[in-house]
């Protein structure tokens, strides 16, 4: 049997993936991929993923984890995903479409999903929309662009590589310092000792002892469901499995009574979901500036020495000309630059990054991953980055890794 067409298309920050995915599945024509025209196609992506959390979550309706108790929203990316593709080839499409199918992935998960969808391409039509090259399915057969709404075909796979293997861009100038200096704090900012985790039963983490230390940069590593989100959300208050634990945050064992809020307020953080939330139309600049206010969106005038501290983060982004524009019309890449001066303007003690590159071109996460080395060296913000690729050129001093067993992920430090 003759292996079907596997598409990759190569998007960028001006992609309208949206569109493309769209005209695919409801077969609206595509020039360039008239052969898919009558068949029927089916998505694998993050966003049904978030579809079918979404109707679990508003209407209780359990599609993907119809065998399981567990709920979508708890499970672990790599199990999501597992689950999304049972439910889509049970379906039987002609063909898939697959949009960033590894982001969010660890390692080994990452190659497993990578046999499988080079195995499911031996006898089904494969459309990959993907922003990284190394994640481009070695079986394919066809390559192409995707700049704005066009489709640009590439004549052979040579040309395609040749063409689109990026080079690097950087900053030039300081990152600008906070109106105030940064709260004195202590030098211990976060202490885990012998902390356990379980849901239901389940033990989840098994003895953490983690400290970070003010300016300390570290990367958090730890397969698919190995309870990275678990211990983000217990320094960031947004867990009760902290209560009763031997955590210290900020000086303060957890418990003793300090506010959320007062937490909150010593941590940036960010996450690619945390842009959506940001639908309004703000200008660039008061994007930055809510960043002092704790707000979503501006809702004071600023001050002149406001906007001159926003215009200094402007300026270092390259986006200066662009600072009355709004938020929601820059490219996914600038918008995580604006992102982070948001996250960053006031210099928190602590700064959590989680899988911030996540969806990002080559180019755009390179840059990104510049930036946060910037941050590092230049501030005394401690940083948490946490992803499942080895981002090419970042520099942590200090890797936290949790490794996996039945008793639950036991943590140690390691060095780059
Ligand atoms: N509220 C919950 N109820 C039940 N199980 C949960 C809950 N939250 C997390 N889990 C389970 O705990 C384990 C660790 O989850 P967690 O999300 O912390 O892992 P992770 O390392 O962040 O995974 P990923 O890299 O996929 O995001 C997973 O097996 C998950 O299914």
């Amino acid at each position: 049997m003759h292996q079907p067409k596997s598409y990759a298309i190569l998007t960028n920050n001006t992609s309208q993936t949206r569109s493309i995915i769209d005209k695919l599945l409801v077969n609206m024509p595509i020039p360039a991929l008239q052969q898919l025209q009558d068949l029927k196609g089916l998505l694998f992506s993050r966003s049904e993923i978030d579809r079918f959390m979404d109707e679990e979550e508003r209407h209780d309706i359990k599609i993907l984890t119809k065998e399981t108790q567990q709920s979508l929203k708890t499970m672990s990316s790599g199990e999501q995903k597992k689950a999304l593709l049972r439910y889509l080839l049970q379906q039987e499409p002609d063909f898939l479409v697959l949009v960033n199918p590894f982001d969010n992935l660890d390692v080994a998960t990452q190659a497993q999903l990578k046999e499988q969808l080079c195995d499911i391409a031996s006898s089904k039509i494969v459309v990959q929309l993907v922003s990284r090259l190394e994640d481009i399915l070695p079986v394919t057969t066809d390559f192409f662009k995707l700049d704005g709404e066009q489709l640009y075909p590439y004549e052979t796979a040579k040309a395609f590589w040749e063409e689109n293997q990026g080079q690097a861009i950087t900053f030039s100038g300081n990152i600008p310092q906070p109106l105030q200096a940064l709260e004195a704090t202590d030098t211990e900012l976060v202490k885990f000792e012998k902390v356990s985790v379980s849901f239901d039963g389940r033990q989840v983490l098994d003895q953490i002892d983690w400290t970070i230390k003010r300016g300390e940069f570290w990367q958090l590593i730890g397969p698919n469901g190995s309870g990275k989100s678990t211990l983000l959300s217990m320094i960031t208050g947004d867990s009760h499995k902290a209560y009763g634990q031997d955590l210290t945050l900020f000086g303060q064992k957890k418990g003793s009574g300090e506010s959320v809020w007062d937490l909150k307020k010593k941590i940036g953080y960010f996450t690619p979901a945390v842009t959506d939330k940001f639908q309004g139309y703000h200008s660039l600049e008061h994007m930055i500036i809510s960043g002092l206010h704790d707000s979503i969106g501006l809702y004071v005038i600023p001050t002149d020495t406001e906007k001159r501290l926003a215009h200094e983060w402007l300026k270092l982004l390259g986006l200066y000309d662009k600072r009355a524009n709004h938020f929601r019309d820059l490219s996914a890449g600038e918008k995580r630059l604006i992102m982070m001066a948001r996250a960053m303007i006031k210099h928190p003690p602590l700064l959590i990054l989680d899988e911030p590159t996540a969806g990002l071109d080559d180019p755009s996460a390179a840059l990104f991953v510049d930036l946060v080395n910037k941050i590092a060296s230049e501030s005394d913000t401690a940083i948490i980055f946490v992803s499942h690729r080895k981002e090419p050129g970042l520099h942590p001093q200090f890797n936290y890794i949790l490794n996996v067993r039945d008793t639950g992920s036991i943590g140690r430090v390691g060095l780059p």
